[in-house]
């Protein structure tokens, strides 16, 4: 009990005679450690390291190392997104170490929420999410080594826990710590009065404050009899929960990060939990909470879940993403990373499959480095064309053309139907037939016949689209593969985009002209096998797969709409670039697809 100094001032039997259970008389206490340092960084009141304990400051961090400026508080400040949504935390790049060991755990997490969201951050163990929490909160075992963190628009990194606390964030752990000697109430009340202090009003004394207690228990369904237990001692881990959760209520916070508040509650508690944090829930304030199950995003509903996977954030959806992960597992997700470099990676990388069969069928030694060199071009380049919103055919690439292969002869041309007799005497993937009735070599020379199926059913639009489509500075793709990376990166703009964004999509798609869409309409078409007016999911796979992209359903299905279909508009939507539109909306469209792939 050292560095507690308890003094006993009123007897509860004096203050609370009408309470049926009284708590023991509330006890006027110093800590070694404030109450908010206690909260936030889960220490023992008396912990030694408590009175040494200092965040890394931002300056610090800048002064050190090469993080600009432009990732300051100022840039952020009272900025709202082009719906009016107001930021109530801003992680950029945030990247830090194990104070102890150096060891990097956080490798540039990148998050936004919103004044009103609820954010749900899932991984698998060990993946960083409550060094993410406890960063945010500045727990003294982690340095941040990068990044920023704006809350409020103020610069988190340059706070202290307490301060942090006092500015409107709350954190509950996943562990909460017992403060032995120390009573709930004793411990609440101090704090309580501390943000109060904070803000300037006025504190409440025992009496009052007991009155607002009562309140809160009846939230998260706590007996009084807890309030003068000693802070989570003896408390079974259910109790340690709600308790957690009571702290939260008589505190309130604009952020409440919430570390597997699920964990250790049977089933009656979790309701009780999550109740109490709806209960909370304001237009105003967020919170940031850390589950493994989809049972909690149940009852507390999330606006936006995370996957977090070796110190970052992987990917980002709603709660059919927490569905996939219940139902499939992880390997839904991680694995060939779909966001950023990684998905056009897997694009590419599927998309190039039939061009790697080629090389290996034929006699060239270096048959299997060729193409693999080639879809790493493709993937690097394609990057900075989906950044800056431009269709592939405007990427720059230093690939030099590939040989092309021998001509076809003639003679060697099926008499037949394509689609039911290719060639025999040709090496397999030569071979390869589309099912839209395209012979794979003519399209990789570059050579279409247009007077063949299924091309003079074809507007002169969609022709000329495909032809300029064709060849990417002298790097040929077959037609096919290339409309269907095109499509693909669209589709994952959009699905990035919020539905606002998507909105808005939409009523300038429809505005647009027929010679403007030229060729979308084919295209649609073609993927639309039953000509319902509407991609589904089946039809979308086997699209994907005529194409040689195999992939995976959880993959196929982030590419539709949450209904699981794709109309013609939307899919209009999906494919324009993102020049045609100007100013602000064109900016927040590349904002939103830097997002994406930044995740
Ligand atoms: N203070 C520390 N000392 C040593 N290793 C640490 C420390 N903090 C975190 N780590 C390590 O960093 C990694 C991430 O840990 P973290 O607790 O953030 O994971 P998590 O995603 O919350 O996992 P879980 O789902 O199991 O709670 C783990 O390998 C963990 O052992």
């Amino acid at each position: 009990m050292a560095g507690v100094n308890l003094q006993l001032r009123h007897s509860v039997t004096q203050l609370f005679p009408s309470i049926s259970s009284p708590p023991p008389p509330p006890q006027r206490f110093q800590l070694g450690t404030p109450p908010s340092r206690v909260l936030f960084c889960n220490l023992r009141a008396n912990s030694a390291a408590a009175p040494t304990l200092r965040t890394t400051r931002r300056s610090d961090i800048i002064a050190a190392s090469s993080v600009g400026s432009s990732t300051s508080s100022d840039s952020v400040v009272g900025d709202r997104d082009e719906v009016g949504r107001i930021p109530l935390l801003e992680v950029k790049d945030l990247r830090a170490v194990i104070v102890e060991s150096r060891q990097e755990i956080l490798k540039g997490v990148n998050l936004v929420v919103y004044e009103g969201e609820i954010h749900a951050v899932m991984g698998k163990n060990g993946s960083g999410k409550s060094t993410f929490s406890k960063v945010l909160v500045g727990h003294p075992d982690y340095e941040v080594t990068g990044g920023s963190v704006v809350f409020k628009g103020q610069n988190l990194l340059d706070m202290e826990p307490e301060e942090r606390s006092l500015a409107g964030l709350f954190m509950s752990f996943q562990s909460p710590v017992e403060i032995p000697g120390v009573s709930n109430m004793d411990f609440l009340n101090m704090a309580f009065n501390a943000r109060k202090r904070k803000l300037g009003q006025p504190e409440l004394d025992p009496i009052q404050f007991y009155s607002h207690l009562v309140s809160k228990l009846e939230v998260v369904n706590m007996k009084t009899d807890f309030l003068n237990r000693n802070v989570n001692e003896g408390f079974s881990g259910g109790e340690r929960k709600r308790n957690e959760i009571l702290q939260l209520a008589v505190l309130g916070a604009e952020l409440a990060i919430l570390d597997e508040i699920d964990s250790g509650l049977d089933v009656d508690a979790l309701q009780d939990v999550a109740k109490a944090v709806n209960g909370l829930l304001t237009p105003k304030n967020s919170v940031l909470m850390i589950t493994h199950y989809q049972r909690l995003l149940d009852y507390i509903k999330p606006t936006l879940i995370h996957i977090m996977e070796n110190g970052r954030i992987i990917k980002t959806g709603d709660k059919s993403l927490a569905k996939l992960l219940e139902k499939e597992g992880y390997k839904a997700i991680s694995g060939p990373n779909l966001s950023g470099n990684g998905f056009l990676q897997t694009v590419s990388a599927a998309l190039w499959k039939p061009r790697i069969g080629a090389e290996q069928a034929s006699s060239h030694g270096n048959a299997q480095q060729v193409p693999k060199e080639a879809a790493a071009e493709v993937s690097k380049e394609a990057v900075p064309d989906q950044v800056q919103n431009k269709p592939p055919e405007q990427v720059e690439t230093s690939t030099k053309p590939e040989p092309k292969p021998e001509p076809t002869k003639p003679e060697s041309k099926p008499e037949t139907n394509p689609e039911t007799k290719p060639d025999p005497s040709k090496p397999k993937h030569m071979r390869r037939v589309s099912s839209a009735g395209l012979r794979t070599e003519s399209v990789l020379h570059g050579d279409l016949d247009f007077s063949s199926d299924p091309w003079p059913s074809i507007s002169d639009g969609a022709k000329d689209l495909v032809q300029k489509m064709l060849v990417i500075h002298g790097f040929k793709l077959t037609v096919w593969l290339q409309i269907n990376l095109w499509t693909l990166l669209r589709m994952k703009q959009f699905s990035a985009m919020n539905k606002f964004k998507k909105m808005a999509l939409r009523v300038i798609a429809e505005s647009l002209s027929e010679e403007e869409i030229a060729g979308l309409k084919e295209m649609f078409k073609m993927i639309d096998a039953d000509n319902s007016g509407q991609i589904t999911f089946e039809e979308l796979k086997a699209g994907l797969k005529r194409v040689g992209a195999n992939l995976k359903e959880s993959e196929i299905l982030d590419l539709m709409q949450a209904d699981g279909r794709i109309d013609y508009n939307e899919f209009v939507a999906m494919m324009q670039k993102g020049s045609i539109m100007g100013g602000p909306m064109k900016m927040g469209l590349e904002k939103s697809i830097s997002i994406s792939l930044k995740h």
